[in-house]
């Protein structure tokens, strides 16, 4: 590519759709630092908030998904799905872009679409290891589709699948170099053990109820806790902060949180993993079984069979949590060993991959 590229990114609905864009984003403007960018999303979602906060424009698309139930917005659909279509092709028509590029959520499914008609080269990212209705729809339009897991062909046109992983911020590469920070910010003890509970971007409900039923045996054991309980339910478990237990809703620098933990438990979105794999800490996953396909379940499973991490279903923590968390405390050889094999699954090329590619179909 002679010229900056002109981009248009789209994803959203959750963090695990909107961080991988801004880390693609962040890698075009490492290469080409003029490169204009523009990101559209859906109106009301956490990337209206999100994306600015890394810096870069966007606009909204009046969208959502289908309701399994009869709902008003469902109603709404067909209108909401006109609309985005044609004000996407509003924004192409406007923006020009050489490229665009969509990591999942209803918004990008218009985007990329209206782009793909027009002729212009998309590049879908698939986080997980099955795939969201949207990216399925896309698969067939565009030019390239990115995708962490093996087996995809079941969904994406073989000749389109490029394995690249998933695209992980950048501060999220070295956290061990975060420790002693880590634990300074929060106001943690370095000698004693500290276990990070996450619940994806938005929390997860039977991880709260789990952490607040054992919160007094793990302080027995002399563990400390961060607490990620997300923004709806930070109301009703902020009573449990206190010096060795700090709750928040929403970590902005999760190397703070990753480098000074000493093992995790966490669901398992498809970014989350990525993440995890580059820290490479013991990990319990407890994926959520309310999303489709129970896709968490099988993204876990791909770690869990190579011996990279334990997993726990949400109907079994009642009779095994305490048992199984408790094996891994007093096990610091399992602790390394898990450690380490999930260290080396890790795909840390995955960003600079996927730009990679965005050159390649930009150029054909
Ligand atoms: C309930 C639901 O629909 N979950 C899906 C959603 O998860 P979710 O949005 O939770 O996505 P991921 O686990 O993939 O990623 C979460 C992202 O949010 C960041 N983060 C999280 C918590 C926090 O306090 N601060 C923070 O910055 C993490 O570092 C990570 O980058 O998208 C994923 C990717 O398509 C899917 O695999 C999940 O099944």
């Amino acid at each position: 590519m002679k010229r900056a590229p002109r981009v248009i990114l789209s994803g959203g609905g959750t963090g695990g759709h909107i961080y991988p864009a801004i880390a693609i984003a962040n890698e075009i403007k490492a290469r080409y630092a003029d490169a204009e960018i523009l990101f559209v999303g859906a109106e009301d979602k956490m990337e209206m908030q999100k994306v600015p906060q890394a810096g870069y424009k966007i606009e909204g698309l009046w969208i959502s998904g289908i309701q399994r139930k009869l709902t008003i917005d469902n109603l709404a659909f067909p209108f909401k799905l006109i609309s985005s279509l044609w004000k996407s092709k509003k924004i192409i028509k406007q923006f020009k872009p050489d490229v665009v590029i969509g990591t999942g959520g209803f918004a990008s499914g218009a985007v990329v679409k209206v782009a793909a008609s027009m002729s212009i080269p998309t590049l879908i990212q698939e986080q997980n290891s099955f795939p969201g209705i949207t990216n399925k729809l896309l698969g067939k339009k565009a030019n390239r589709v990115c995708v962490a897991y093996d087996n995809l062909e079941r969904f994406f046109p073989k000749e389109k699948i490029v394995k690249t992983g998933n695209p992980v911020r950048n501060d999220l590469l070295n956290v061990g170099a975060n420790r002693e920070e880590g634990i300074e910010v929060f106001g943690l003890d370095s000698d004693r053990p500290i276990l990070l509970v996450l619940g994806g971007s938005l929390g997860a409900r039977r991880i709260n109820q789990l952490i607040e039923k054992n919160i007094e045996e793990l302080r027995n054991k002399n563990i400390q806790i961060i607490w990620q309980c997300g923004k709806l339910y930070y109301e009703e478990y902020k009573k449990y902060n206190s010096e060795d237990v700090i709750v928040t809703a929403f970590v902005e620098k999760m190397n703070l949180v990753y480098g000074a933990a000493d093992y995790v438990i966490s669901r398992a979105g498809a970014s989350s993993i990525s993440e995890l794999a580059l820290v490479g800490k013991p990990v319990i996953f407890i994926p959520s079984p309310n999303v489709a396909e129970d896709h968490q379940t099988k993204n876990a499973l791909s770690i869990v069979k190579e011996g990279g991490a334990i997993l726990l279903k949400e109907m079994e923590l009642e009779e095994k949590f305490l048992p199984t968390f408790n094996a891994l405390v007093e096990n610091s050889d399992l602790q390394r060993e898990l450690g380490a094999k999930f260290l080396s699954l890790a795909l840390p090329n995955a960003t600079s991959d996927i730009v990679n590619q965005v050159e390649a179909i930009m150029k054909n």
